[in-house]
């Protein structure tokens, strides 16, 4: 279980936090992360994976903190990142990124690159998992750091806009990958509230990085209404 705790980030040299006390508790199911430009969504995705230092408050995964230096490495064996945006080696394969990512979380070599063979398998792309990176579109490529969240084998997963940018086939195919994941705990963030309202099982809607809204995804909880407490982006 992840729970998040007064939580409040502040980036250095800047007057407001980014996230300011944010209470959540994950369980199993895809719980969606809404909120407009500048909202929040990536700095608390961040926090929750280990990978920026709360200014306050706390996060645990399954009781560990990430940012405990005894506790780190479990804690973060039990999560697994999409970042929304991130350079890739152009001139590695699909396989040898994705097994390189796997054997930096403490795998065995061997066992990495059979883990990230069966992640590209999973996401369609075991044909292309010799191919260089600068070979595949931008569409594959989510699905390689897609395949690399997989790979780790991890309870939970924190997507950071995993389908932004992708044509609605590609969008069609990344909703499915994730829903066959909803057995897990995913955190994932988007704007594309069509994806949302069919994938998720509750939502979190942040604003200028307070939650506004938290609850499951019921009937009653549409499009438009969604649109309202999402509001507008930070000028
Ligand atoms: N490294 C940083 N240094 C200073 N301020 C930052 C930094 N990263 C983000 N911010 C600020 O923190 C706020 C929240 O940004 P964040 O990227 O978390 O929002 P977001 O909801 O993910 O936005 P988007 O939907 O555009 O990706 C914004 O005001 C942003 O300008």
């Amino acid at each position: 279980m992840i729970k998040v705790n007064a939580l409040t980030v502040r980036y250095p040299r800047t007057a407001t936090p980014s996230v300011s006390e944010v209470f959540l508790q994950l369980t199993e199911g895809v719980t969606a992360l809404l909120g407009a430009n500048g909202a929040g969504k990536t700095t608390l995705l961040r926090a929750v994976s280990g990978a920026l230092s709360p200014t306050s408050g706390r996060v645990t995964i399954d009781d560990l903190n990430p940012y405990a230096r005894r506790e780190r490495k479990s804690a973060l064996n039990r999560i697994a990142f999409m970042p929304q945006t991130a350079a890739v080696p152009r001139d590695l394969t699909a396989l040898d990124f994705v097994a390189y990512l796997t054997w930096m979380r403490g795998k065995g070599r061997s066992e990495a690159r059979s883990q990230a063979m069966q992640a590209l398998d999973a996401v369609g792309l075991a044909g292309r998992a010799e191919d260089k990176l600068k070979k595949l579109s931008g569409g594959m490529v989510r699905r390689v750091w897609f395949a690399q969240a997989l790979a780790a084998q991890a309870g939970t997963l924190l997507l950071d806009e995993p389908s932004t940018g992708l044509d609605p086939r590609q969008r069609a195919t990344m909703v499915e990958l994730i829903r066959g994941r909803a057995k897990g705990t995913v955190l994932l963030s988007s704007h594309i509230i069509e994806d949302v309202l069919s994938l998720a099982t509750s939502v979190v809607v942040l604003r200028e990085g307070r939650v506004v809204h938290q609850g499951p995804l019921t009937s009653e909880v549409n499009e438009s209404w969604l649109l309202s407490l999402i509001g507008d982006p930070e000028e």
